[in-house]
Protein backbone atom coordinates (compact mmCIF):
# COMPACT_ATOMS: atom_id res chain seq x y z
CA UNK A 1 0.00 0.00 0.00
CA UNK A 2 1.41 3.48 -0.59
CA UNK A 3 2.66 5.47 2.35
CA UNK A 4 0.21 8.36 1.71
CA UNK A 5 -3.15 5.78 2.23
CA UNK A 6 -1.29 4.10 5.11
CA UNK A 7 -1.20 7.38 6.36
CA UNK A 8 -4.18 8.85 5.46
CA UNK A 9 -6.21 5.44 6.90
CA UNK A 10 -4.65 5.90 10.14
CA UNK A 11 -6.71 9.13 10.78
CA UNK A 12 -9.70 8.22 8.50
CA UNK A 13 -12.39 9.06 11.12
CA UNK A 14 -11.28 12.46 11.69
CA UNK A 15 -10.89 12.66 7.78
CA UNK A 16 -14.20 11.95 7.21
CA UNK A 17 -15.48 14.38 10.39
CA UNK A 18 -13.80 17.34 8.61
CA UNK A 19 -15.59 16.49 5.01
CA UNK A 20 -19.03 16.21 6.78
CA UNK A 21 -18.17 19.22 8.94
CA UNK A 22 -21.18 21.49 9.63
CA UNK A 23 -19.41 24.41 8.09
CA UNK A 24 -18.37 22.52 5.19
CA UNK A 25 -22.23 21.12 5.03
CA UNK A 26 -23.71 24.46 5.36
CA UNK A 27 -21.46 25.96 3.06
CA UNK A 28 -22.75 23.32 0.32
CA UNK A 29 -26.48 23.94 1.16
CA UNK A 30 -25.64 27.95 1.02
CA UNK A 31 -27.05 28.59 4.77
CA UNK A 32 -23.50 28.90 7.25
CA UNK A 33 -23.94 32.41 8.26
CA UNK A 34 -21.72 34.92 6.75
CA UNK A 35 -20.50 36.06 9.75
CA UNK A 36 -19.07 32.99 10.33
CA UNK A 37 -17.50 32.66 6.55
CA UNK A 38 -16.04 36.25 7.27
CA UNK A 39 -14.22 34.70 10.49
CA UNK A 40 -13.26 31.68 8.17
CA UNK A 41 -11.41 34.05 5.16
CA UNK A 42 -9.43 36.51 7.70
CA UNK A 43 -8.37 33.08 9.86
CA UNK A 44 -7.37 31.51 6.37
CA UNK A 45 -5.42 34.56 4.86
CA UNK A 46 -3.02 34.88 8.33
CA UNK A 47 -3.47 31.22 7.76
CA UNK A 48 -2.52 30.86 3.87
CA UNK A 49 0.45 33.85 4.24
CA UNK A 50 2.75 31.17 6.44
CA UNK A 51 1.68 28.26 4.73
CA UNK A 52 3.46 29.87 1.54
CA UNK A 53 6.32 30.67 3.34
CA UNK A 54 6.19 27.11 4.57
CA UNK A 55 6.17 25.68 0.98
CA UNK A 56 9.26 28.33 0.53
CA UNK A 57 11.51 26.35 3.20
CA UNK A 58 10.39 23.33 1.47
CA UNK A 59 11.87 25.05 -1.96
CA UNK A 60 14.95 26.03 0.38
CA UNK A 61 15.26 22.07 1.96
CA UNK A 62 15.04 20.68 -2.00
CA UNK A 63 17.68 18.37 -2.86
CA UNK A 64 17.95 19.30 -6.67
CA UNK A 65 16.98 22.65 -8.48
CA UNK A 66 13.98 21.06 -10.22
CA UNK A 67 12.17 20.30 -7.14
CA UNK A 68 13.23 23.96 -5.48
CA UNK A 69 11.20 25.29 -8.48
CA UNK A 70 8.25 22.93 -8.08
CA UNK A 71 7.96 24.31 -4.41
CA UNK A 72 8.42 27.58 -5.30
CA UNK A 73 5.50 27.21 -7.76
CA UNK A 74 3.67 25.91 -5.06
CA UNK A 75 3.68 28.46 -3.28
CA UNK A 76 3.11 30.77 -5.72
CA UNK A 77 -0.36 29.43 -6.94
CA UNK A 78 -1.34 30.16 -3.17
CA UNK A 79 -0.24 33.75 -3.45
CA UNK A 80 -2.09 34.06 -7.03
CA UNK A 81 -4.65 31.40 -6.78
CA UNK A 82 -6.30 30.95 -3.30
CA UNK A 83 -4.82 34.52 -1.95
CA UNK A 84 -5.98 36.48 -4.35
CA UNK A 85 -9.34 34.58 -4.03
CA UNK A 86 -9.91 35.56 -0.78
CA UNK A 87 -9.00 39.55 -2.12
CA UNK A 88 -12.15 39.28 -3.82
CA UNK A 89 -14.06 37.94 -0.90
CA UNK A 90 -12.84 40.37 1.40
CA UNK A 91 -14.34 43.16 -1.21
CA UNK A 92 -17.90 40.87 -1.16
CA UNK A 93 -17.54 40.49 2.59
CA UNK A 94 -16.77 44.01 3.19
CA UNK A 95 -13.84 43.58 5.49
CA UNK A 96 -12.63 46.91 6.14
CA UNK A 97 -9.44 48.13 6.88
CA UNK A 98 -10.27 48.28 10.35
CA UNK A 99 -11.10 44.66 10.50
CA UNK A 100 -7.49 43.98 9.13
CA UNK A 101 -5.94 46.49 11.76
CA UNK A 102 -7.83 44.54 14.44
CA UNK A 103 -7.45 41.30 13.65
CA UNK A 104 -5.66 38.06 15.75
CA UNK A 105 -5.06 34.81 14.71
CA UNK A 106 -7.31 32.68 16.29
CA UNK A 107 -6.22 29.91 18.83
CA UNK A 108 -6.63 27.28 16.21
CA UNK A 109 -5.05 29.20 13.29
CA UNK A 110 -2.21 30.02 15.47
CA UNK A 111 -1.66 26.84 16.14
CA UNK A 112 -1.85 25.08 13.16
CA UNK A 113 0.79 27.26 11.79
CA UNK A 114 3.24 27.04 13.72
CA UNK A 115 2.55 22.82 13.59
CA UNK A 116 3.80 23.85 10.24
CA UNK A 117 6.47 25.59 11.18
CA UNK A 118 8.06 22.92 13.26
CA UNK A 119 7.70 20.34 11.02
CA UNK A 120 9.93 22.64 8.51
CA UNK A 121 12.21 24.43 10.82
CA UNK A 122 13.30 20.72 12.20
CA UNK A 123 12.90 18.27 9.33
CA UNK A 124 13.65 18.05 6.12
CA UNK A 125 11.48 18.20 2.90
CA UNK A 126 9.35 14.72 3.78
CA UNK A 127 8.63 16.29 7.24
CA UNK A 128 7.42 19.34 5.35
CA UNK A 129 5.67 17.76 2.19
CA UNK A 130 4.21 15.55 4.91
CA UNK A 131 2.55 18.96 7.50
CA UNK A 132 1.06 20.29 4.52
CA UNK A 133 -0.46 17.95 2.46
CA UNK A 134 -3.55 17.37 4.76
CA UNK A 135 -4.36 20.98 3.38
CA UNK A 136 -4.17 20.14 -0.42
CA UNK A 137 -5.81 16.60 -0.23
CA UNK A 138 -8.48 17.34 2.16
CA UNK A 139 -9.90 20.43 0.37
CA UNK A 140 -9.61 18.45 -2.98
CA UNK A 141 -12.00 15.89 -0.87
CA UNK A 142 -14.31 18.39 -0.13
CA UNK A 143 -14.54 19.63 -3.69
CA UNK A 144 -15.58 16.30 -4.89
CA UNK A 145 -17.45 15.99 -1.99
CA UNK A 146 -19.59 19.04 -3.14
CA UNK A 147 -18.98 19.12 -6.93
CA UNK A 148 -23.10 19.05 -7.37
CA UNK A 149 -23.83 21.31 -5.18
CA UNK A 150 -25.42 24.80 -5.96
CA UNK A 151 -25.12 27.36 -3.08
CA UNK A 152 -27.27 30.54 -4.04
CA UNK A 153 -24.91 32.52 -2.01
CA UNK A 154 -22.21 33.38 -5.07
CA UNK A 155 -19.55 33.63 -2.61
CA UNK A 156 -20.04 29.88 -1.70
CA UNK A 157 -20.21 28.83 -5.48
CA UNK A 158 -16.73 30.22 -6.01
CA UNK A 159 -14.97 29.03 -3.13
CA UNK A 160 -16.42 25.17 -4.10
CA UNK A 161 -15.20 25.99 -7.81
CA UNK A 162 -11.73 26.59 -6.97
CA UNK A 163 -11.71 23.92 -4.72
CA UNK A 164 -13.32 21.60 -7.34
CA UNK A 165 -10.90 22.65 -9.81
CA UNK A 166 -8.95 20.77 -11.94
CA UNK A 167 -5.89 23.27 -10.85
CA UNK A 168 -6.18 22.13 -7.59
CA UNK A 169 -6.65 18.43 -7.89
CA UNK A 170 -3.19 18.39 -10.58
CA UNK A 171 -1.69 19.97 -7.39
CA UNK A 172 -3.03 17.35 -4.89
CA UNK A 173 -1.55 14.28 -7.19
CA UNK A 174 1.86 16.01 -7.30
CA UNK A 175 2.07 16.35 -3.46
CA UNK A 176 0.91 12.90 -2.99
CA UNK A 177 3.67 11.69 -5.93
CA UNK A 178 6.13 13.72 -4.05
CA UNK A 179 5.29 12.35 -0.63
CA UNK A 180 5.73 8.87 -1.59
CA UNK A 181 8.99 9.36 -3.30
CA UNK A 182 10.35 10.68 -0.06
CA UNK A 183 8.79 7.83 2.10
CA UNK A 184 10.82 5.28 0.02
CA UNK A 185 14.45 6.35 0.60
CA UNK A 186 14.09 7.44 4.48
CA UNK A 187 14.62 5.53 7.79
CA UNK A 188 11.32 3.93 9.34
CA UNK A 189 11.86 6.36 12.08
CA UNK A 190 11.74 8.98 9.69
CA UNK A 191 8.34 7.36 7.89
CA UNK A 192 7.11 7.58 11.64
CA UNK A 193 7.93 11.05 11.91
CA UNK A 194 6.71 12.06 8.91
CA UNK A 195 3.23 10.71 9.60
CA UNK A 196 2.97 12.03 12.66
CA UNK A 197 3.29 15.47 11.32
CA UNK A 198 0.48 14.25 8.94
CA UNK A 199 -1.89 13.20 11.46
CA UNK A 200 -1.62 16.21 13.47
CA UNK A 201 -2.73 17.82 10.52
CA UNK A 202 -5.12 16.89 9.77
CA UNK A 203 -6.55 16.95 13.07
CA UNK A 204 -5.89 20.53 12.95
CA UNK A 205 -7.82 20.80 9.53
CA UNK A 206 -10.93 19.42 11.73
CA UNK A 207 -10.13 22.07 14.01
CA UNK A 208 -10.08 24.69 11.75
CA UNK A 209 -13.59 24.21 10.26
CA UNK A 210 -14.63 24.30 14.05
CA UNK A 211 -13.01 27.18 15.20
CA UNK A 212 -14.92 29.29 12.34
CA UNK A 213 -18.13 27.24 13.10
CA UNK A 214 -17.88 28.67 16.78
CA UNK A 215 -15.84 31.67 16.08
CA UNK A 216 -13.23 30.83 18.35
CA UNK A 217 -11.51 33.53 20.70
CA UNK A 218 -8.89 33.54 23.32
CA UNK A 219 -9.86 33.26 26.73
CA UNK A 220 -8.43 36.80 27.38
CA UNK A 221 -11.09 38.33 24.53
CA UNK A 222 -13.93 36.69 27.33
CA UNK A 223 -12.59 36.51 30.25
C1 LIG B 1 -6.75 25.81 6.79
C2 LIG B 1 -6.70 25.53 5.32
N1 LIG B 1 -6.36 24.31 4.89
C3 LIG B 1 -6.33 24.08 3.55
C4 LIG B 1 -6.59 25.04 2.63
C5 LIG B 1 -6.54 24.76 1.16
N2 LIG B 1 -5.30 25.09 0.61
C6 LIG B 1 -6.90 26.29 3.10
N3 LIG B 1 -7.19 27.32 2.25
N4 LIG B 1 -6.98 26.55 4.46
Amino acid sequence: MLFSDQIQQEIEPVWQASIQHPFVKEIGEGTLPLENFKFYIMQDAYYLTHFAKVQSLGAAKASDLATTKKMNVHAQGTYEAELSLHETFSKLLNITEQDQRVFQPAPTAYAYTSHLYQAAYQGHLGDIIAAILPCYWIYHDVGEALKDKQPEEPIYQEWLNAYGSEWFKNLVKEQINHLNEIAETVTPAERERMKNHFVISVQYEYMFWDMAYHLEQWPGDII
